[in-house]
């Protein structure tokens, strides 16, 4: 038990999957805790040498743990376990690995160790759990900041929000209930969602795709523009007068934004007649970047935007959250005024940030631990419903205590994907783990609708509804047909929309980027299909998809940014990006940023590309092609998960049965202390 190691070398031989970072990242902790920086500190902790190779190897998990996303190591999680054994195929023991002492005894050996937060110590203990100090920092700033701004009552009266609620939430648009269906199947989540939301300076509104979230909070915009208006004129509310109510939309991605943008002024357009005219002009529609707002600095993690420089929006609205990380969420917070209205969109069942911690999964846990009384009360009394009702909708889980989420509203039935549908019922059973009703699922739709029998001479434009096919791994027999369905017109199209209409409707996805199934063998195995060899220079083609794989602010190109290499009338080759930079009505051409190939950052071509990077896409045909192999350290069911739900209306899988049943056993759960 009592060894360290005298190089990288030697402790790889002994613990599988470390890397040096970790290594070294453990001996700068070790030293670090055997100095101290000021005199005046306590005298480094004296600890034997066994103990010492405990804490070394706790540290080393901690650096591989920040690697895989999580905040934090809770060390019950490695409390007894074997850590970094491993047996090779024959089943002989590869890696001898290091066993940790239990739980109890690690708490007391942090404690000795003195890395209270109070403490100067870059690695933090607190809550049986270690941090690097930062990520402490982060969270804990956060839940700090959102339990403030909860604790912020709004100004508004409940007869003032009773009476926006009805006029936004009809009677007449109710369906009348279906008899065999329980009273639970009356409440209509969207308006609980704005009610809920419109008292509270801190909100998050979560659901599947297509539950409306975007709708939802298009009323709710209306209705915080209705109560400031009505609040403007009024002499009994003390608020500043004649000012507008600024309002921000923001998503993690330029691609995201410019959806958001998109389905506000379609759901505005929606809106006309149930809501003032007055009210719908003045409703935001220009969606941006999260780092447009907080404003980049090159080369700097920091923002302009800060604790400082606080952004001057009174409402911020933030689409596809569960891709925002912790540090830039923290980020965030610190930058609003402190009576500044957060609202959060997005689908906790997705994938977490490629970066550290899982914001939205930990403050919208499902199930939903309920509601407040004081909540149920005014709920009720605005919404005109029955408050044990809406009690009753909610699971009592007896382990969570009296915790309540106030905060968080679930919208729960897709209107893209009904109950009946292909899409959507994979969707559910794969986020539920139902590894062998999923597998039969695919397999039966694949009998009804073989992708054999697609019509390869069929516009593209008519995609059939809610199709799901499973294929095999041979490219040529399912893949050819659907690029040259897809794909072949690109380059043929009359304009530069046109093409990338055509491109926004097929996409496939790859869980990698290397390997015989990976996104780089798979765009190279499309490109010689389409160009037959032709051409093979690295600057391009017409009708290139690409996508950028750097940030580069001068140009206001970033990393996922996705474009089109296309031949000016001058027989020119320019790369086109579809911008989010002017203003966007449902009657406006989308406008280009036109560049020289040579001037752009790094970029890959795009007829492939990895599930994480399709977070905030949509595409009406989607190809989610699988690796053979079933142990694929990367496969989970939300991976799975989020790339059934980028598919619109037709889903081609390819895979295998045994790697699709161990992806959808394997949930991700990141470790965190953020609760609320
Ligand atoms: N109550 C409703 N009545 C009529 N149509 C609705 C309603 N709610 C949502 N829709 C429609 O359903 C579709 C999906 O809604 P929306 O885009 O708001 O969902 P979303 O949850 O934001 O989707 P995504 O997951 O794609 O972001 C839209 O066409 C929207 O107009």
């Amino acid at each position: 038990m009592g060894k360290t190691y005298c190089n990288f070398a030697q402790a790889q031989q002994q613990l599988v999957n470390i890397e040096a970072i970790d290594y070294f990242f453990a001996k700068e902790m070790m030293w670090a805790l055997n100095t101290r920086a000021e005199p005046a500190e306590a005298e480094p902790a004296k600890i034997s040498a066994e103990n010492m190779a405990i804490v070394y190897h706790l540290f080393m998990a901690l650096s591989v743990s920040l690697r895989a996303g999580h905040t934090c190591l809770p060390i019950t999680e490695v409390s007894r376990l074997a850590w970094g054994k491993a047996y090779d195929e024959q089943g002989q023991c590869s890696h001898e690995g290091f066993t940790f002492p239990n739980a109890d005894t690690l708490s007391i050996l942090c404690d000795e160790l003195a890395l209270s937060a109070s403490a100067k110590q870059p690695i933090v203990f607190e809550n049986n759990k270690l941090y690097i100090r930062r990520y402490y920092h982060f969270e804990c700033q956060l839940a700090h900041d959102i339990t403030k701004r909860l604790q912020n009552k709004t100004l508004a009266s409940l007869d003032d929000i009773s009476v926006i609620i009805k006029q936004l939430f009809p009677p007449e648009l109710f369906p009348p209930r279906q008899a065999e269906k329980a009273p639970q199947h009356d409440i209509d989540w969207q308006k609980i969602a704005v009610a809920n939301s419109i008292n509270k300076n801190f909100t998050v509104i979560a659901g599947g795709p297509g539950t409306g979230k975007t709708y939802t909070v298009t009323k709710l915009l209306a209705a915080l523009l209705m109560l400031h208006n009505k609040y403007n004129h009024s002499s009994t509310v003390h608020i500043k007068k004649n000012q507008t109510l600024e309002i921000a939309l923001v998503a993690p991605t330029g691609k995201a934004a410019r959806r958001l943008s998109e389905s506000i002024i379609k759901a505005i357009a929606g809106f006309k007649g149930l809501i003032h005219d007055d009210i719908l002009s003045m409703m935001p529609t220009q969606a941006k970047t999260i780092h447009r707002l907080l404003g980049v600095i090159p080369n700097s993690p920091n923002f302009r935007h800060n604790q400082d420089n606080l952004l001057s929006c009174d409402v911020l609205l933030i689409d596809e959250v569960s891709m925002v990380d912790l540090p830039m969420m923290a980020r965030i917070f610190r930058a609003l005024k402190p009576r500044s209205r957060i609202i959060l969109l997005g689908d906790a069942d997705q994938l977490p940030s490629v970066s550290v911690g899982s914001v939205l999964a930990d403050i919208a846990p499902r199930p939903h631990c309920g509601y407040s009384d004081e909540n149920l009360n005014y709920l009720s009394q605005v919404c005109q419903l029955n408050k044990s009702l809406l009690n009753s909708t909610f699971v009592n889980d007896k382990t969570k205590g009296e915790r309540h989420h106030d905060h968080l509203s679930f919208l729960l039935k897709s209107r893209r994907f009904d109950g009946e549908g292909g899409i959507g019922k994979l969707a559910a059973h794969v986020i539920q783990g139902a590894a062998t009703q999923s597998w039969q699922l695919l397999a039966s739709s694949t009998e009804d609708c073989s992708v054999n029998n697609t019509d390869v001479n069929n516009n593209a434009n008519e995609i059939e509804e809610n199709q799901l096919a499973l294929v095999d791994s041979n490219l040529t027999a399912w893949l050819s047909p659907l690029v040259k369905q897809y794909y072949q017109g690109i380059a043929q199209c009359g304009d530069i929309s046109d093409a990338f209409s055509l491109l926004a409707k097929f996409r496939v996805l790859c869980v990698t980027r290397q390997g015989e199934l990976g996104v780089d063998a798979i765009n190279q195995w499309i490109k010689n299909l389409l160009i037959n060899g032709v051409t093979n220079n690295q600057t391009g083609y017409h009708g290139m998809p690409i996508m950028i794989n750097e940030n580069d602010y001068r140009l206001g190109l970033f990393n996922g940014d996705i474009g089109l290499l296309w031949k000016t009338n001058d027989g020119q080759l320019m790369a086109y990006f579809e911008t989010t930079d002017q203003p966007q009505t449902q009657n406006t051409k989308v406008l280009y940023k036109i560049l020289l190939p040579s001037r752009l950052p790094k970029y890959d071509t795009v007829y492939a590309m990895t599930i994480h990077k399709t977070q905030g896409s949509e595409f009406e045909h989607v190809a989610m092609v699988l690796p053979k192999q079933a142990e694929h350290q990367l496969l989970s069911r939300e991976l799975l998960y989020t790339g059934i739900t980028r598919a619109k209306k037709q889903l081609t899988i390819s895979s295998n049965r045994k790697t699709w049943q161990c992806a959808v056993e394997t949930g991700i759960k990141r470790y965190s202390g953020l609760t609320l």
